[in-house]
């Protein structure tokens, strides 16, 4: 796998934004990664005997480079078509589009379980505003159903009712980001040496998924007539195991850090997801794969669009080290045990000044 930050990509980056006559960028980097094409695993993914199949060993090999070199990686062949993760950013980009009175109607609030809509400025990373705003979406919760651990974040999800099919259209999406996240993450489980059904059941046989749809303004600043550093969000690692990301193809804005400590620009790449490691997926691991930590810089004049899809644990799962996983790093687990739901609320309510 080949993760490298290309001197050359300098170049390429700074013509691309002097054509446009906008442009300021604090450091340019251009990244050279190699594209995983999960189609074997796709079609493979509900055979018993998955591991035995020599395309699904060798997207099992390709993804333990990427979870252990990057931390992130792209995947294509994943069976998602291109009209749907279009349509998906259109769709959020209408609703970003219409007047605040408008999405304010669905609120976020700690009433409706942190779901719905926050306004720019509203979430807060390291102490700090993001120049973002969202909808947040859980997989909804019933009043009781996971008792007191379950009671900041129960509610039904809030849909705008502009435009008039993003609610179907956004649980059409979900339907089929949950099944390839748990067909990536059984390519996980096999890349980490163990059982493919590791994550399915207990660990995230229900998953707690969660969906973000943010939109970052353009940092074209009318007065100064330039460019403005805008942190469309700031430098964190995700909370679950994994992240899949649609992001919009006409903006260069995310970054991950890389091994050796580089950020690293996340060009798009039409018709592939970026996907990154989360929190609970380092602590499943035993820490053979790290989360991956990463931010958004929005500095060009245009808005951006990412539809970012999280697949969880189960939210009462106690996470620990899996065995095979001390197995292979000395027989001792480096992390405690952590409920899922905890961590979760612990960093929700971080998020919001609420
Ligand atoms: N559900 C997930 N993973 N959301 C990621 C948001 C990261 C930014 C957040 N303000 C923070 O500081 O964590
Ligand atoms: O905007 C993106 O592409 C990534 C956003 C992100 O990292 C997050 O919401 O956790
Ligand atoms: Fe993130």
């Amino acid at each position: 796998m080949a993760t490298r930050a290309i001197d050359s990509g300098r170049t390429v980056l700074a013509n691309k934004y002097n054509q446009g006559k906008l442009f300021f960028y604090e450091h340019f980097q251009e990244v050279v990664v190699d594209t995983t094409d999960i189609s074997a695993l796709v079609s493979a993914s509900h055979d018993l005997n998955l591991a035995e199949d020599s395309g699904v060993q060798k997207v099992a090999r390709e993804l333990d480079n990427a979870c252990k070199e990057a931390g992130f990686f792209y995947v294509k062949g994943h069976g998602i078509p291109d009209s749907l993760l279009n349509e998906v950013k259109n769709v959020v980009q209408n609703f970003f589009d219409l007047p605040y009175e408008e999405k304010v109607k669905i609120k976020l609030s700690p009433a409706t379980g942190y779901r719905g809509y926050q306004r720019i400025g509203e979430n807060i990373t390291l102490g700090k505003p993001d120049i973002q705003e969202a909808i947040d979406c859980y997989r909804p919760m019933e009043p009781g159903e996971y008792g007191t651990l379950g009671e900041t974040m129960e509610g039904q999800n809030l849909w705008p009712e502009y435009p008039p099919n993003f609610r179907s259209l956004m649980e059409e999406y979900i339907i089929l980001l949950k099944e390839l996240a748990k067909k990536i993450m059984r390519g996980i489980a096999l890349a980490l040496g163990g059982p493919s059904d590791a994550f399915d059941g207990e660990i995230a046989g229900d998953s707690f998924w969660a969906m973000r749809l943010i939109g970052y303004p353009g940092s074209y600043d009318a007065t100064s007539q330039r460019i403005k550093c805008s942190i469309g969000c700031g430098a964190h690692s995700d909370y679950g195991l994994l992240t899949l990301i649609n992001q919009d193809d006409n903006v260069d804005a995310l970054q991950v850090r890389n091994k050796s400590g580089e950020w690293i620009w996340v060009v798009p790449i039409p018709g592939t997801f970026i996907c990154n490691i989360g929190d609970m997926l380092k602590v499943c691991s035993n820490g053979i794969y790290d989360a991956t930590l990463h931010k958004v810089i929005n500095n060009s004049y245009k808005y951006r669009v990412s539809v970012v899809f999280f697949y969880e644990p189960n939210y009462n799962t106690t996470v620990e080290p899996l065995e095979f996983c001390k197995l292979k790093t000395g027989g001792v687990g480096s992390f405690q045990g952590v409920i899922y739901g905890k961590h979760l609320v612990h960093k929700v309510k971080a998020n919001f000044g609420l």
